[in-house]
């Protein structure tokens, strides 16, 4: 699907043709080799120009044709003859040139870009590497600091950062493809030896083997286990070391062992799960495509702590005109600065006009009458909450959406407290706010779907990655989260030390460990749910409560003023409060050698193998619970969660991803081993579902559905 026709008198326009972003399927790679062919040998076309339909060039090759087997002309020869050719050829790059595409573009003898578009090499972000020859023709062109920049973080650059880097010719804010037949027309006849990037020696620094280890060793540390990045780095090293057939052969090399690689497929189901959250459904049978949000133009906010500052720049930089509500006239005051310096930080940042105008504060909750939209963010304690729903019901117009920002608390317990509990939701922001990408919409039974459209849609407006779950203790994320930290506990008294746990779930991938991220987070936080729950029995070092297992591991921490980071103590030691490098602490270890001993238990060594498998399969087992009961409509939505709002590492796709790759039937059969073990810990019991999966012969992910659907006896 491409197409040629002539313009200008003699300039060949082809136009790929496959929306929505005309992606370089097996159809429109026929189309450019067919088009390509037949303007080369007309006679009446002196220059082409390469653009794409609907104001987008290309986003790049069609990722759904990486699963299966690949047909029509392959990439690299197509753009090898584009290159070859003897007229010369010109991109018009409008909306996107990712990918496959900037290679295509690369290919040509000149680009000729919109001021709007977007250019990258995306693919490290979908465990490849620009393999169409990109690798090995952006640092002929542009160096190979920048190049490396480029592949090995995928970022997408502005079309001005592109002509000052020197991969684009010409930048325009009028029509392109006009500005590329013009130009095209102005260089026939103009010798093409020196467009040919792949004839171009690479300009090479002069120490490339200090310049490749100080970018391997970095790029090694980041990212965490991600081989993509690795070998990005590799390929860069062929084109500045290797003449450039070889290092075309290098590249092809490289991309053979990532094509077929786990993290490959898990990256790419990420890029798609990311896209299918937004296509919402409740277990009513409510779906995003039947369900109009409703405009808000006026928010406010409740509460100017640390999550509701940060909710109020992510309304501001989205354009609302927000109104913040702090009763304490300290923390109002606190809350103003913090927001207005955000703001400000972040306009000066992206070079735009501050939001700091959009923002209202006061001290009065009256304030909030005319928002289309509140957002309560208060202390996390129920009685306050079910008063201030009280108030907004009867101060808040009819219509307008009451949300919540609570991290666990019952969303329908809320709305029960107003004469609108059909207009009641969860939003649940991820702190910062303003900056983590996960917002999980949470709905209750009486939640209109009209209100969910409404959250999943300011969500997507700031930015981010919108989940609609359904209403339940922790809701997706945090609930699945309980039993991760519990067994990362109990490994703690079985003989572990935060260190052996915290490296073992680090070295799967997350950013921080369990222990480290709940001293950044402060233990102070899960003590306070726990109380709430009635967990908590001062104290006291009994290890069941609530009729089953219980680590008062934390209570006792935190009993002795040990919050984390802030306190200068928790799991680990830090050289002053708020400082932020931990350290092993040797009276941790005492401790943890004393309560075993108080306890009665024996330290036993546990490898990294069952850190992971405790931790990660009591996580997942509770993924499969949320699907069974419907808190989540599919596995995509429980791993852009994770993915998005607890540090999973994305080349392993989320925990039910995950689970899949490593295969059902060995995730059952290591819960049911651990159950065995530790017959008194609920969350080792596998749920049902995944005993439904596995006796279904443990279809791939995209099928489960269908068996969380099929209607089952629990006989
Ligand atoms: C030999 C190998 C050589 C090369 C390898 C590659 O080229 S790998 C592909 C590299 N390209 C990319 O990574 C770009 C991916 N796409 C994007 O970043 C964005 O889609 C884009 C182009 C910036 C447009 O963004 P926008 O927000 O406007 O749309 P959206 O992301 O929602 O996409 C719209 C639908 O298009 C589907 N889609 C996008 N890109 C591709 C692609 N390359 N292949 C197949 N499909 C693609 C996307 O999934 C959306 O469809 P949906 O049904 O909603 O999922």
């Amino acid at each position: 699907m491409a197409e040629l026709s002539l313009v200008s008198g003699s300039v060949g326009l082809i136009t790929l043709q496959s929306p929505p972003v005309n992606a370089l399927s097996a159809a429109v790679r026929r189309g450019i080799v067919d088009t390509m062919q037949r303007a080369v040998s007309d006679p009446k076309v002196r220059s082409v120009v390469i653009c794409g339909q609907n104001g987008v060039f290309c986003g790049g090759a069609d990722i759904r044709e990486f699963g299966s087997t690949m047909t029509g002309p392959p990439l690299v020869p197509m753009i090898h003859a584009i290159e070859a050719a003897d007229k010369p050829v010109v991109a018009a790059i409008e909306g996107s040139a990712l990918g496959g595409g900037l290679e295509l573009a690369l290919g040509c003898h000149y680009r000729i870009s919109h001021a709007k578009a977007r250019l990258g090499l995306p693919e490290v972000t979908l465990g490849l590497l620009p393999a169409a020859g990109g690798s090995q023709r952006l640092p002929r062109l542009i160096g190979v600091p920048a190049a490396l920049d480029l592949i090995t973080t995928g970022r997408h650059v502005t079309a001005a950062e592109a002509l000052k880097l020197g991969f684009v010719d010409q930048v325009t804010d009028q029509n392109t493809v006009e500005a590329a037949v013009q130009f095209a027309l102005s260089v026939v006849g103009q010798s093409l030896e020196s467009r040919r990037i792949s004839s171009l020696p690479c300009p090479c620094p002069v120490d490339v083997d200090a310049l490749f280890e100080g970018v391997m060793q970095r790029v090694r540390q980041s990212a965490r286990g991600a081989i993509a990045p690795v070998a990005c780095v590799q390929a860069v090293r062929a084109a500045a070391t290797l003449p450039y057939a070889q290092g075309m052969q290098r590249e092809q090399e490289l991309m053979a062992t990532l094509f077929t690689s786990g993290q490959a497929r898990a990256l790419q189901y990420c890029f798609f799960s990311q896209r299918a959250v937004s296509r919402w459904s409740m277990p009513s049978g409510a779906r995003w495509d039947t369900c109009k949000p409703k405009p808000v133009t006026k928010a406010a906010v409740i509460g100017l702590g640390t999550m509701g500052r940060g909710i109020t720049v992510a309304l501001a930089q989205a354009g609302l005109s927000v109104v913040a509500v702090e009763t304490q006239p300290q923390q109002l005051k606190a809350g103003q600065r913090a927001v207005s310096d955000m703001l400000e930080r972040a306009a000066q940042r992206l070079g735009v006009p501050s939001a700091v105008q959009g923002v209202r504060y006061s001290q009065e909750l009256q304030a909030v009458a005319d928002a289309h939209l509140v957002i309560e963010a208060v202390f996390e304690d129920m009685a306050l909450k079910e008063q201030l729903f009280k108030q907004l019901s009867s101060i808040c117009k009819p219509d307008t959406l009451l949300c919540t920002n609570t991290s666990a608390l019952d969303i329908d317990h809320l709305a029960s407290q107003t004469h609108r509990p059909q207009q009641v939701v969860g939003m649940h922001f991820f702190a910062p706010a303003h900056v983590m990408k996960l917002l999980e919409v949470v709905y209750g039974p009486r939640s209109a779907p009209q209100a969910v459209a409404t959250a999943m849609a300011l969500g997507k407006r700031m930015g981010k990655v919108s989940v609609a779950v359904g209403n339940c203790r922790g809701f997706v994320g945090n609930r699945m989260l309980m039993p991760y930290v519990e067994e990362a506990l109990f490994l703690l008294e079985e003989g572990a030390t935060p260190e052996t746990v915290d490296h073992a779930l680090e070295e799967f991938g997350f950013p921080m460990g369990v222990f480290r991220m709940s001293d950044l987070s402060g233990l102070d936080v899960g003590w306070r749910v726990r109380k709430a729950a009635g967990l908590v029995e001062p104290g006291k070092m009994s290890r069941v409560r609530q009729g089953r297992r219980y680590s008062p591991l934390g209570d006792l921490l935190c009993e002795q003023g040990r919050f984390g980071q802030k306190t200068g103590q928790g799991w680990y030691l830090y050289e002053t409060p708020g400082s932020r490098e931990a350290r092993p602490d040797p009276w941790l270890h005492s401790f943890l050698e004393e309560y075993r001993a108080r306890q009665g238990l024996v330290s036993r060594r546990i490898d990294s193998q069952e850190v992971q498998e405790r931790c990660l399969y009591a996580l997942i087992n509770e993924g499969f619970n949320i699907l069974q009961e419907s808190i989540a409509a599919g596995p995509e939505d429980i791993d852009m969660i994770y993915v998005f709002g607890y540090g999973w590492p994305r080349h392993r796709g989320g925990p039910m991803f995950y689970a899949s790759q490593v295969g059902l039937p060995r995730v059952l059969q290591r819960l049911e081993h651990y159950q065995q073990l530790h017959p008194d810990v609920p969350h080792l019991q596998p749920s049902s579902l995944l005993w439904r999966l596995v006796s279904s012969g443990s279809p791939p992910i995209h099928r489960w559905r269908e068996v969380i659907r099929k209607p089952h006896s629990a006989l």
